[in-house]
């Protein structure tokens, strides 16, 4: 098999009057570590419904491991973490290893019963994030940074080849998304998982970043996170549509 695990060539999309991707061609393989980055508006998240197989390209195609995206069956190969997972409030009634058995949902479906192994597999899965000692907690009683460790073991859950991050750091405390990173690369060159981070944020561009690809409606810049570094900020702006300022 190829190691190519997203294969997006050609892709055009518009809701109703909204054209908002024109020929997106991009590849992500396994290993990278690739931040797509854009502001919002851009088609970040209509790119990783499409990515997903929940939307369906009007022109071009998206390829997951060799098959049509919304063809794909091998769900469990793929871990999702949404913008919005670290975000119970305090009364939600779940603990943490029910958040996090519930990932295997997707490898036994909805209604059948889960692996007799599903509590090892859970307290497994918060190890790799460093968040065993919470198994019993209530999900809401942690922080953002905490839960947002949680949804990850929640993902990790089904041994996925790919982890997407829909804006993991947003509600993270500055100090710890350090801390969150070192855990992103870990899990990378560790596990061999191959991560995509979705950012509208140019400074969340971190150094343990291998890839980088810049979106609005279009794929403006697609290449090693080194190159990026090189780029000018007028270029940023001008792809940004406003002032865009790199602090490091
Ligand atoms: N269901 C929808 N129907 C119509 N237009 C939509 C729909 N979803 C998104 N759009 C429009 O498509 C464009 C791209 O939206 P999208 O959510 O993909 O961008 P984004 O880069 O993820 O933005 P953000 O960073 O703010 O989440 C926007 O102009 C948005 O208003």
């Amino acid at each position: 098999m190829s190691d190519v695990q997203i294969d997006i060539r050609n892709v055009s999309f518009q809701y109703e009057y909204t054209n908002v991707l024109n020929d997106i061609s991009l590849q992500v393989c396994q290993g990278d570590f690739l931040a797509l980055l854009g502001p919002n508006g851009s088609g970040k998240s209509t790119l990783l419904k499409l990515i997903l197989g929940l939307l369906k390209p009007m022109g071009g195609s998206v390829e997951l491991f060799g098959e049509n995206a919304d063809k794909f069956k091998q769900r469990e190969w793929i871990g999702y973490v949404s913008q919005k997972s670290n975000a119970f409030n305090s009364g939600f009634p779940a603990t943490v290893r029910e958040v996090v058995r519930s990932g295997l949902a997707k490898k036994t479906g909805l209604f059948k019963r889960l692996p007799r192994d599903a509590n090892q597999r859970a307290e497994e899965a918060l190890k790799l994030v460093g968040m065993e000692r919470f198994i019993d907690r209530n999900i809401g009683a942690l922080s953002g940074g905490q839960q947002q460790r949680v949804f990850i073991a929640r993902a990790l859950i089904s041994e996925p080849k790919l982890l997407i991050l829909d804006e993991p750091t947003v509600g993270i405390d500055h100090e710890n998304v350090q801390a969150f990173y070192d855990l992103l690369v870990k899990l990378n060159e560790e596990q061999g998982i191959t991560m995509v981070l979705v950012t509208h944020d140019v400074n969340t561009v971190s150094n343990r970043i291998s890839h980088v690809a810049c979106l609005n409606q279009t794929i403006h810049f697609h290449g090693y996170r080194r190159e990026f570094d090189t780029l000018p900020e007028e270029k940023l702006s001008a792809w940004y549509g406003h002032a865009v300022r790199k602090v490091h």
